[in-house]
């Protein structure tokens, strides 16, 4: 291991260097708060600078208070800080520390020089000199080395600053400081930060002196030149610098007060007083507090340097991150430039390629337009050229043929004027000759004659055969031409099939161009229309919402209605007379002319106890009255109110109550009867409300009360009084089953003329064994209804009873016997006991008895009798006088119903059993 000798750098440059300030590292304005603390901490570092020279200076004043004090050399004995050295520059020691001593002088003056141009140097805790001194222990030739570099550890860095640049090699001092002007890692980062932060009021010098001074930067090997120089003279080892950018001074060996040695006077060598020594050393005990305190400002000062140190990094981390954002806007700005440059290009390439497009086709169009016309033009030429050829084949054909029938001709006309001649020469000549000859020869020319006219004929037939050859030719002829027609028509078809193709073509281009031009238009359209379509299934939606409250509120509101006008109501009718009647009763109703609701009998004549005819009108009034012109369709519009409410769920009794031949069974059953008008009804007001969300299922049965039996209606007409019809009752429900009962799915208004066809005919049946067993039974057509929606939740029972009284006649009267006597009788205790409970309904209070099971009828009809039922009875009435005395009784049983007042009626909302539909 070799030492070198540390050499001074130039001295001008270092002097420049040290009191050049370093410009900060960024030239961005630090926030203020960050401003104030690096304020407070140079305002602080600056007041130490100033304490610390000022204790120099006062050092120096120490030094010069004590005087010329003639002092023995004790080497390490005691710290030599730089007031001790400047202290003891005149003693006899002086030659030994010349150059320390210049130089210590020298930087004061330097530093005073710098504070007269408003530059505070900064003097960052030296590290004292004797840790650069050799300890005693030292080998000799290194204590001389180490001894040669006996420079103040200031200067001595600050002369690495004034030489930056690297040095590999170990012996030249100047190596140190490459590694802090490279810096490769975050470490170095804090170097060159605590460069920036001396920079605030320090000069670089001091900053390079820092560094080498601790001699290891954290992460890196220590200096090659340090290392031995820091082992061997005991220099501390450095903090990171990220904790600690200044080294910790080191103490002095020990501040104990030791032995000093007894001063001698400089001039006479006398050992001084005692007192002196005592003060001395109390002087340089207080030297030493004040040296403590003074480390200890430095210290706080080395603090304030982290902190804005850590400031420093923090701005300079913050600028970093700015000057990166700095990047990603401009990059980002670019991007975005590049971006809008890429959109204008894709759109001008659009624009290109929709002009392009519209270029091909126009081409496109143009060329298929020019070879459609290529195409005609050929069509037509062809066409025409084939015309003309076939003219032309035909005209040659036909010159061909009338040129060799003329040759024909002439050959043959040649020939027979050669015959001819030939002839007339021939027989000339015979003539001549045998003129001359005789008789005989005459013979001869005759046959030949015969001869000659035999050739004659079989020319006749050439020329025949040429002529039917002509014919031929001819007929070729025609079929050529018809040949030609069908051509020409075919030619036709062609141009007619090429124009329709021409115009399918023009259709197609038209259809082309529509679609090209308005498909976008079409699209909005599309989108309109479909837009409007929810728009307008939106609000059919909400209709149909609407519609549900509002037939919600209207069943309510109607029952509300019904219930006001009364829960059992009483209506009137009065049958036309006959043709075959005579002797109407004298009926008459008063309030004609509005809605009839009275009616007038005049009773049978009395004769009065003197003897004179009395006769008693009876004035009966009822909730309407319909006289002889109404109609069942009148009759109708009364009642469908009930019948509605029975869709709504409740339970509905309409029945007929009069003397036989009343127009009871014409009211209820005839073909336009309250039965069927009642079921279209509900069929149709059923079909109505699915559109509001509601589901009805319709079962009808039609029963039979006779003789206090039950028969189903519906059954087959030899079960008839043989089948066991029963009926119960669900009190908690209450609701009526039938058992053994044919209940008909009513799908159709066509099913109920099925069920009273049904029914006529097993009654029918039934009357050949009993006579008049229509008029002597009640019958009872039961609807049930149950209806329900998915929609609102809701849920309907209700069940409809049209009931057709049997004829109410008194028995005095009737001089029944027998079987009619029975049956008469029971269908007086059946009227009777219907008579019962609606008084028992209208008088009694609510649980109290209602004799439902005195009569199989109004067991039968329990529960559409009464509160929870709406019940409607027609009282109709015989127009004959001969019926007078029953129509009466009729008329007072009604009015007595028609005075009853029944309890509210309620809907029926709990679940039915179905019984199942027959098929
Ligand atoms: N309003 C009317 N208009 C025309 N004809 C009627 C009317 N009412 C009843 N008739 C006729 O009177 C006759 C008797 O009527 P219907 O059979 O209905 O009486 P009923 O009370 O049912 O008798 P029964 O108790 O015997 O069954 C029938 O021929 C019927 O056509």
């Amino acid at each position: 291991m070799d030492y070198v000798k540390v050499e001074p750098a130039n001295e001008n440059e270092a002097a420049e260097y040290s009191q050049k300030p370093v410009a900060p590292p960024s030239s961005r304005p630090l926030p203020n708060g960050v401003k104030s603390t690096i304020g407070r901490a140079f305002a602080a570092s600056t007041s130490r600078m100033n304490q610390n020279k000022s204790t120099k200076h006062s050092s120096t004043a120490f030094g010069g208070s004590v005087g010329p004090v003639a002092r023995v050399p004790s080497g390490n004995a005691r710290p030599k800080t730089a007031n001790g050295l400047h202290g003891r520059s005149k003693s006899h020691h002086q030659g030994m520390r010349p150059a320390t001593a210049m130089k210590q002088r020298d930087e004061d003056d330097e530093d005073e020089s710098l504070e007269r141009k408003g530059v505070h140097p900064f003097h960052l805790p030296t590290i004292p000199k004797d840790t650069l001194h050799v300890p005693k222990n030292a080998p000799l030739a290194q204590k001389r080395r180490l001894t040669s570099l006996n420079v103040p550890a200031k200067r001595a860095f600050a002369l690495s600053v004034t030489q930056p640049r690297a040095v590999s090699s170990p012996s030249n001092f100047r190596s140190i400081t490459p590694v802090m002007e490279e810096p490769a890692d975050s470490s170095c980062d804090a170097i060159c930060n605590t460069l920036g932060e001396l920079t605030l009021g320090n000069s670089k010098a001091v900053a390079r002196y820092s560094r080498v001074g601790c001699g290891t930067i954290p992460g890196k090997e220590p200096n090659p030149f340090l290392k031995p120089l820091l082992a061997r003279s005991q220099l501390p080892r450095a903090t990171p610098v990220r904790q600690c950018a200044t080294p910790t001074p080191v103490r002095p060996p020990s501040s104990t007060p030791r032995k000093q040695a007894p001063y001698l006077n400089r001039f006479t060598n006398e050992r001084c007083p005692d007192f002196y020594d005592d003060r001395i050393a109390a002087m340089e005990r207080e030297f030493l507090m004040f040296k403590e305190k003074m480390e200890g400002g430095m210290e706080q000062a080395t603090n304030y340097k982290d902190t804005i140190q850590q400031l420093q990094s923090r701005v300079t981390e913050l600028e970093s991150i700015r000057a990166r954002l700095e990047t990603v806007n401009k990059g980002l700005e670019a991007d975005l430039k590049d971006t809008q440059s890429c959109f204008t290009t894709v759109k001008m390439e659009l624009e290109m390629t929709r002009r392009n497009h519209s270029f091909e086709t126009d081409d496109l169009r143009r060329k298929l337009r020019n070879e459609v016309d290529d195409l005609e033009t050929r069509h037509e030429k062809d066409t025409k050229r084939m015309l003309r050829d076939r003219e032309d084949a035909e005209e040659k054909i036909r010159k061909d043929y009338e040129n060799r029938i003329d040759k024909l001709l002439k050959e043959h006309g040649a020939e027979l004027a050669e015959l001819r001649k030939k002839i007339d020469a021939d027989s000339e000549a015979e003539r001549t000759r045998r003129t001359q000859e005789a008789q005989e020869v005459e013979a001869e020319y005759a046959s030949r004659l015969r001869k000659a006219a035999m050739d004659a004929d079989v020319k006749q037939r050439e020329v025949q055969l040429v002529q039917g050859e002509l014919v031929n030719v001819k007929a070729e002829l025609d079929r050529e031409r018809m040949l030609k027609t069908g051509l020409q028509g075919q030619l036709t078809e062609a141009t007619t099939s090429n124009l329709t193709l021409s115009a399918a073509n023009k259709a197609m281009k038209e259809k082309i161009d529509f679609l090209e031009s308005d498909s976008q238009a079409q699209s909005q359209a599309f989108n309109d229309l479909h837009r409007r379509m929810q728009e307008a299934i939106e609000a059919a939606e909400r209709a149909h919402d609407k519609l549900r409250q509002e037939e919600t509120l209207r069943r309510k509101l109607f029952n509300q209605v019904q219930e006001l006008k009364g829960n059992i109501r009483v209506m009137c009718r009065v049958r036309p007379t006959h043709a075959d009647e005579i002797e109407p009763a004298s009926i008459t109703f008063p309030d004609n002319d509005t809605d009839s609701k009275e009616v007038a009998v005049l009773g049978p004549s009395k004769q009065s106890a003197t003897g004179k005819d009395i006769t008693s009108s009876y004035a009966y009034s009822f909730d309407r009255v319909f006289g002889p012109e109404s109609q069942n369709a009148e009759v109708f519009e009364e009642i469908s109110q009930l019948v509605q409410s029975a869709l709504d769920g409740y339970n509905v009794c309409i029945f007929c109550y009069g003397q036989t031949g009343s127009g009871k069974t014409y009211t209820m059953s005839s073909l336009d009867g309250m039965i069927p008008r009642a079921t279209a009804q509900i069929y149709a007001e059923a079909q109505r409300l699915e559109e509001k969300g509601w589901r009805y299922t319709m079962l009808g049965s039609f029963i039979e009360v006779y003789n206090e039996t039950y028969n189903d209606l519906l059954g087959r007409s030899e079960d008839l009084d043989k089948k066991k019809v029963e009926v119960r009752h669900d009190q908690a429900k209450k609701q009526t089953y039938l058992e053994n009962v044919v209940s008909v799915a009513l799908d159709g208004p066509e099913r109920v003329d099925e069920i009273l066809d049904t029914a006529s005919k097993n009654r029918t049946v039934a009357a050949t064994k009993a006579n008049m067993r229509s008029s002597r039974s009640h019958s009872v057509f039961i609807l049930k209804l149950v209806g329900t929606n998915e929609i609102t939740g809701e849920k309907s029972e209700g069940t409809l009873n049209l009931v057709d009284l049997a004829g109410s006649e008194r028995l005095e009267h009737s001089k029944a016997e027998g079987a009619r006597l029975k049956e008469t009788q029971n269908i007086n205790k059946s009227l009777s006991c219907l008579g019962d409970v609606i008084n028992a309904l209208g008088s009694s209070k609510e649980g109290a008895h209602i004799p439902y099971r005195n009569s199989k009828l109004t067991y039968l009809l329990q529960y559409s009798l009464g509160g929870n039922s709406k019940t409607l009875m027609f009282v109709m009435v015989s127009p004959l006088q001969a019926h007078l005395q029953e129509t009466i009784t009729s008329l007072k049983f009604a009015t007595k119903v028609h005075n009853t007042h029944i309890g509210t009626a309620k809907k029926q909302t709990k679940t039915l059993s179905k019984p199942e539909p027959r098929d």
